[in-house]
């Protein structure tokens, strides 16, 4: 619920925690109430692709970079058509942004698109709190939505949970488009949506992929029609285990041995369809300074992350499923949680975070070329 707009710098704000932790502040962006699951990211830049990063849908997400929107908001930096977060938490806003490609404030962005938002919180203490306490959900109201304490934290109490959430076909695509092979065309893919961030397609198309980008509800005969040199399965918003569509899909997709890859809730569907099982953690991984180490080659790449479940799959052997075997490719350094998944009888394999980058590092950008070897593989 949003309900109006400017000239909010003084308007006060209150951000209250479903375990009944407050912490009070101004107005950010659109006043109003907004509900979502409080998560952080450590990125110490690239704001407007998060924001936009589709995956983000129902999550209010808190800034641990202390000032947020120097560079202000440009037509060029965006991951979708709109904003997708429920809510942004920062702790000190830029006053004047200043960047050559600039043409709004993030302020103003926010409040156009009716993002409801606080500032100046310690975002550090409400950082510490998740951390220690997990992932939860959150309410922000500000202006005329603020009542007493104990009111606001009951609609917080009864706000949706991320656990079980089926969220995919709220942000993909309803229609299937196409995004054309830049150069001379190599390949076809099929991509299912599930929340895609436009870089994905921009990096196979920039490999002489043409991109045929699917909506969440496509069909085996759907991905098929195009007739795929190889298939993709996007990044999106929700619980994994509730999937169950895109998993059918996906294993029909292993039946035939067409090359697969797929990209975080795309790596979470390839556990699932492997026989795994997904849970969520305590408070995810969400920025773009992420250790991974790939178990094939021993190299450490520094990657950017936004997830909150993962796969349960043995770090420690080779795993017999109905696709034959396979192992988990790419594990993170902090925290040893499963980064990546290979077959190794099939051409399919999958990564937990985003090799696409935007924003992050590209050191993981190799990932879409071992995608066009396994394709080049399947012709020869
Ligand atoms: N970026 C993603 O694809 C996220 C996948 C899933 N929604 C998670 O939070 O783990």
């Amino acid at each position: 619920m949003t309900t109006s707009t400017r000239g909010v710098a003084k308007t006060p704000a209150v951000l209250v925690l479903e375990d009944g932790r407050i912490f009070r502040g101004r107005a950010y962006g659109a006043v109003g109430a907004t509900f979502g699951e409080a998560v952080f990211s450590t990125g110490m830049t690239g704001y407007q692709e998060t924001l936009t990063d589709p995956s983000y849908h129902r999550q209010v997400v808190v800034m641990t970079a202390p000032h947020v929107g120097n560079t202000g908001v440009n037509d060029e930096d965006m991951e979708s058509r709109k904003i997708w977060v429920s809510g942004y938490v920062v702790r000190d806003p830029a006053r004047v942004p200043s960047n050559w490609r600039s043409t709004r404030t993030l302020d103003e962005e926010l409040d156009a698109q009716g993002v409801v938002g606080i500032s100046g919180i310690d975002t550090r203490a409400l950082t510490r709190h998740l951390r220690e306490r997990g992932a939860m959900r959150v309410g922000i109201f500000s202006g005329d939505a603020i009542q007493d304490d104990a009111a606001l934290l009951a609609r917080v109490q009864e706000a949706p949970e991320m656990t079980g959430a089926d969220l995919s076909a709220e942000v993909a695509t309803t229609e299937a488009y196409v995004v054309p092979a830049i150069g001379d065309k190599k390949f076809t893919v099929a991509a299912v949506d599930l929340g895609i961030k436009g870089m994905t397609p921009h990096r196979m198309a920039e490999r002489g992929i043409e991109v045929h980008v699917l909506p969440a509800t496509a069909t085996v005969e759907d991905v098929y029609a195009v007739n795929p040199d190889g298939v993709f399965f996007s990044n999106g918003p929700g619980d994994p285990s509730t999937a169950d569509h895109p998993v059918s899909v996906m294993q029909g997709v292993l039946e035939r041995g067409t090359p697969l890859f797929g990209i975080c809730f795309g790596n979470q569907i390839l556990g699932r369809a492997l026989g795994f099982g997904t849970f969520k953690l305590k408070y995810g991984h969400r920025g773009i300074n992420q250790p991974v180490q790939d178990r094939t080659t021993g190299k450490v790449e520094v990657t950017a992350h936004n997830h909150g479940f993962a796969v349960d799959a043995p770090l420690d052997k080779v795993s017999e499923t109905p696709y034959g075997r396979a192992e988990v490719s790419h594990v993170c350094l902090n925290d040893n949680v499963v980064e990546g998944l290979q077959l190794l009888d099939r051409p399919a394999f999958s990564v937990q975070y985003h090799p696409e980058a935007a924003a992050g590092p590209h050191d993981a950008a190799y990932l879409f070329d071992r995608f066009v070897s396994l394709m080049e593989g399947q012709r020869a």
